[in-house]
């Protein structure tokens, strides 16, 4: 079997300043998408993604299932591939729009990705939703139904995009919907996402808090109106080229077009958690960010969180083991619902290539923690990706320090949220090599 090997081209490329290009975000492409279809405006997706085709960029393998999927035209099944953010979207989408049956389905590992507070709200709501094979999870069959507005209560404290899913349809139901929340919810800043969107596009949406929880979001009856709102570049892909700043030790300066600091995107902290790391993030004069590493050691310990910030996780961690910080790690419980137990996955590939890290429980919460344990390891060091785009970038950039190749079991991976990562990758000397097994 033929594999590739990543290795790290090392050249001082200080003072140069490497243009790279992202993908557009995948969530306000998901929320766009979901907005569009229900406005009956699905031409505006059309030309999105005509206009990223025309330069030249691929478009994600996420944001394709969701744009396949909102295309109005009979459909008895629909497969999301690996796409959390279409399953969950998608549900409540059609439990509103569907005129027949339709069914859900997807990679084996979407089957294991939960459902049930979205099914149980729905189901309340008077949705007609079977599980297949197991309650509470993928495949799905939704039938015709007729939903009702009103109140209903949901845990959102697995997935925010529970609560975006029903905030999207939120504004077509009878009388509009107040979604009472049973636990605080996590990645909230992918509910106020949501819920900036929603305002932008002319519904009423009030959100009620306590003890700086929210508590509850009521949203009008009302119908999206008309608007052009650019779709951003995604700030969690940028991570990736953080971490070549903050791993190489000589870098050129990353450019990066068309992404904002005044963005909607939670995952703009990522230049405050890459800041401790070393990096400084600065608005360039054509309006993108550009990066440059400081001459900075950062502290001798790192507390840090990432309840808000998932999906900025593996980027982080393997960046501050590989440059030998001490970090204790929470807000890291639900990663074992992404498209990998990312936790796990995380430590295992860092074994691979000669880093221990540990995982406690303080107060019932999971702690990830490094104390500089190494291991004895050395050779082309093979990880397994777990089918995770994010676990395959972020070892893929730590060829930069491990210097004995990096083999990935999957080079497709990335194509889930990036495809165009691997040339991109390149620009930053990371080199792409073709082994025999
Ligand atoms: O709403 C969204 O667009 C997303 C919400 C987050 O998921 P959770 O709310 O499940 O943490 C994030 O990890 C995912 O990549 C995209
Ligand atoms: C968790 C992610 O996506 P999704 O939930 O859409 O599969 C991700 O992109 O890291």
């Amino acid at each position: 079997m033929q594999q590739v090997i990543i290795t790290y081209d090392e050249l001082d490329r200080t003072g140069y300043r490497e243009s790279v290009l992202l993908p557009l975000s995948k969530s306000i492409f998901a929320r766009e998408a979901v907005v569009s279809a229900l406005s009956g405006n699905i031409k505006k997706l059309i030309d999105i993604l005509a206009i990223e085709r025309n330069r030249g960029r691929e478009v994600s393998q996420d944001i394709d299932i969701l744009f396949r999927a909102l295309i109005p035209e009979h459909k008895q099944m629909v497969d999301v591939g690996a796409s959390g953010t279409a399953l969950r979207l998608l549900l409540s989408y059609f439990a509103l729009t569907t005129d027949t049956e339709i069914i859900l389905s997807g990679s084996e590992r979407i089957k294991q990705r939960p459902l049930t507070p979205l099914i149980e709200a729905l189901r309340n709501l008077g949705a007609h939703i079977d599980c297949l094979e197991m309650d509470g999870y993928a495949p799905i069959k939704i039938g015709k139904s007729n939903l009702r507005g009103g109140h209903v209560s949901l845990d959102p404290g697995i997935s925010s995009q529970f609560v975006t899913s029903l905030l999207l349809i939120a504004p077509y139901l009878p009388g509009g919907l107040t979604i009472e929340f049973l636990a605080p919810p996590v990645s909230v800043p992918y509910i106020h996402m949501t819920v900036e969107m929603m305002i932008y596009y002319g519904i009423s949406v009030d959100i009620k808090k306590r003890c700086g929880h929210i508590q509850s979001i009521r949203v009008r009856q009302g119908t999206y109106r008309e608007g052009d709102r650019a779709v951003e570049r995604d700030w969690s892909a940028a991570a990736f080229f953080y971490m070549y700043e903050a791993l190489a030790d000589y870098p050129a300066t990353m450019v990066f077009d068309h992404l904002y600091l005044d963005s909607i995107q939670g995952d703009v902290v990522t230049k405050e958690y890459f800041l401790s790391l070393g990096i400084l993030t600065t608005e360039t004069e054509e309006k993108g960010i550009a990066l440059d590493k400081l001459d900075y050691k950062g502290p001798d310990f790192i507390e840090v969180d990432f309840e808000d910030c998932p999906d900025m996780m593996p980027a982080w961690v393997v960046t501050a083991t590989l440059l030998g910080l001490r970090f204790e790690a929470k807000g890291i419980d639900n990663l074992k619902y992404k498209e990998s137990d990312r936790v796990l996955s995380v430590m295992s590939g860092l074994e691979k290539i000669g880093y221990k890290l540990t995982l406690h429980n303080k107060n019932q919460q999971l702690i990830l923690r490094n104390d500089l344990k190494r291991l004895p390891v050395s050779g082309p060091a093979y990880i397994d990706t777990c089918n995770d785009h994010r676990i395959a970038m972020a070892f893929t950039m730590a060829a930069i320090k491990y210097r004995d190749g990096i083999v990935l079991s999957n080079l497709c991976d990335a194509d889930k949220s990036f495809p165009n990562f691997a040339k991109e990758a390149q620009k930053c000397g990371l080199v792409y090599n073709v082994i025999d097994k």
